[in-house]
């Protein structure tokens, strides 16, 4: 018996999203998946030739750039920071949708003009995209790298700006922060290992499947 196909999806807020989805496409996942409290990582699903893997966002294009998960669902977001060759991205899902944004003190926004920097000192989880973005118009940046809480940065003398997601600006607010420029508006998407799309004859067939599920989505 072939193995079965794996799909990778991310914990964290996309999970409860991608759940309906997967459902319109048919593959029903075993209970304890929608569970966040469950420490299992691989999960079966209504299709005994489709198995879930539960793993970090940034994680999800690891996976699947290497073959280990043969698909995955992930933010726009990591896609670019990562440029994976190894990854096709065929279907934009509709559902994560946020942007990424650079974001300052509310005081610094009120005298600063964008349009006059040269040099930008940013803490972020994506030093490539923001370096490319800044790079673009000729503004050097040099990136302090985190993994989560960049609001923190500014106040404590970190960086004096940061690029992160925002949604509906709340956490931004709660901080003091104000979105000064926004780099790109995001969005899940299906993705699916570039060998494995030739070689596993049961890809094409799901990668439709997610097509209709989200076309289903549009029209309800
Ligand atoms: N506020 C948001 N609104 C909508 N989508 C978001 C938002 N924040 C993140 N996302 C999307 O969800 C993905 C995962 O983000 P999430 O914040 O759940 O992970 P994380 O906490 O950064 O991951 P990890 O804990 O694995 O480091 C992002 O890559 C992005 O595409
Ligand atoms: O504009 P908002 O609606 O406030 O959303 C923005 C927040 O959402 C994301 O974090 P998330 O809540 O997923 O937590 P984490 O990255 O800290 O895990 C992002 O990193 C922002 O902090």
């Amino acid at each position: 018996m072939t193995d079965p196909i794996i799909i990778a999806v991310p914990k964290g807020r996309i999970l409860a999203e991608a759940v309906p989805l997967l459902e319109r496409a048919g593959i029903t996942p075993e209970a304890a998946f929608g569970d966040e409290e469950s420490r299992a990582l691989r999960f079966s699903t209504s299709n005994p030739g489709i198995d879930l893997i539960r793993v970090r966002a940034f994680d999800v294009a690891t996976f699947v750039a290497h073959g280990a998960a043969q698909l995955g669902i992930v933010g726009s977001d990591v896609l670019a920071e990562f440029d994976y060759s190894e990854l096709y991205a065929p279907v934009d899902l509709g559902i994560g949708h946020c942007r990424l944004s650079v974001a300052e003190p509310a005081d610094m926004a009120e005298s600063d003009d964008p349009r006059g920097w040269s040099h930008v000192r940013i803490a972020t989880k994506y030093p490539h995209v923001t370096r490319m973005h800044f790079e673009a118009r000729g503004v050097q940046a040099e990136c302090v790298k985190l993994n989560g809480a960049m609001e923190l940065a500014p106040t404590l003398g970190l960086a004096p700006r940061i690029v992160d997601l925002v949604s509906s600006g709340k956490t931004l607010k709660e901080n003091g922060l104000v979105e000064v420029e926004v780099i790109a508006e995001v969005t899940s998407r299906l993705i699916v290992n570039r060998a494995a799309f030739k070689t596993r004859p049961e890809v094409v067939p799901l990668v439709e499947a997610f097509r209709r599920a989200v076309a289903m989505e549009k029209a309800a």
